[in-house]
């Protein structure tokens, strides 16, 4: 049935912003175009419901828009409910997790298998996209015992180590088939035994083997502060050169995020952006429209490391 000009011209003018907001994201659309993007989503955002649910919608977005989204997770709260139930300690020393085989075998048993698995299934809701994988498989990812430091002083926190060779094969070849890598932040030692990453660092030194375009880190503030805990100014933009100076003055959580974010921009990620987890959809709000939120680490101006020297905000 057709109605009058003045209705349709009405139907037209209310769904113009629609049309607004994706004309907003072309330019975006087109420069992301198959660009890989690693994200790590970890800690609060993902004892929400509503918020994993709109993070694997985030996801699913990026896929269908032709990109190449992988996904590192981490699970410190799920791991900490899950020793509490054994009645074990969490025990936490310079932010990471004091590993010992008993928590190892609780820390594989977690991340593998039930918050690795709850994303996948999330995922898959859009198609037969995730599959899910640890650093083990594969060889992908390959650490060795690190100690922490407290006070300048190293400290034994057991079966904790950094990464020390990424092998992207398997993943690659997931991408390259168009499946949607889930992987959990565990690596295989060269000594045998099986270690405890972080996960910002597991997602830093993959987002770099894979020469991703970006890096997003979902956390449970709004970006980096200026001046935590006493303003929540947020850093809207730095430098790699900037970030390294402040990496000193930061406080246990943002240590390896921030990190995290320094390894890949001068190991040749073009962008590395931590954002507010607990805003839903806050990864498509980051990537596909000029409202960039959180803060954007770049590499310095005359780092010619980076593959392409397109790191502005703007397409
Ligand atoms: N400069 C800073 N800016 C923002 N957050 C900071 C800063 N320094 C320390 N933090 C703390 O770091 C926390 C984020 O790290 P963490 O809790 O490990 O996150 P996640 O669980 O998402 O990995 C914040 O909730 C905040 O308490
Ligand atoms: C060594 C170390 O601390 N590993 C972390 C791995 C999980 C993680 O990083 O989880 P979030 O991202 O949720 O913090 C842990 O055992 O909690």
């Amino acid at each position: 049935m057709r109605t009058s000009g003045t209705a349709e011209q009405a139907r037209g003018h209310s769904a113009l912003p629609k049309a607004q907001v994706l004309i907003e994201a072309l330019p975006w659309l087109a420069r992301f175009h198959g660009a890989t993007v690693v994200l790590k989503f970890g800690g609060n955002a993902m004892v929400d419901d509503a918020l994993k649910r709109a993070f694997a919608h985030d996801v699913a977005f990026l896929r269908f828009a032709g990109l190449k989204p992988v996904v590192v997770h981490g699970g410190g709260p799920q791991i900490n409910a899950h020793l509490d139930r054994l009645g074990l300690a969490s025990e936490f020393t310079g932010g990471l997790r004091v590993t010992t085989p008993e928590t190892m075998d609780v820390v594989r048993m977690v991340l593998a298998g039930q918050v690795q698995r709850e994303l996948v299934g999330l995922l898959n809701e859009y198609g037969p996209f995730a599959v899910g994988m640890t650093g083990e498989d594969a060889h992908t990812m390959t650490a060795r015992k690190r100690h922490a430091l407290v006070d300048g002083q190293p400290v034994d926190i057991g079966l904790v180590g950094d990464i020390v060779r990424v092998e992207p094969g398997a993943v690659r070849a997931l991408l390259d088939d168009g499946r949607v890598p889930v992987v959990s932040s565990i690596a295989r030692g060269e000594d045998g035994h099986v270690y405890n990453v972080n996960a910002d660092t597991a997602a830093a030194a993959l987002a770099v083997a894979l020469r991703a375009e970006m890096l997003v880190v979902l956390t449970d503030v709004e970006g980096l502060y200026a001046d935590w805990p006493n303003s929540e100014e947020v850093i809207s933009r730095l430098t790699a050169s900037e970030l390294e100076a402040l990496l000193p003055t930061l406080s246990s959580g943002m240590v390896p995020k921030m990190e995290g974010c320094l390894r890949a921009v001068r190991g040749g990620v073009n962008t590395a952006r931590v954002l507010d987890g607990r805003v839903q959809h806050s990864v498509l709000l980051e990537i596909f429209t000029d409202e960039g939120i959180g803060t954007m680490v770049v590499p310095d101006e005359d780092d010619h490391t980076a593959p392409t020297t397109a790191t502005e905000a703007t397409p």
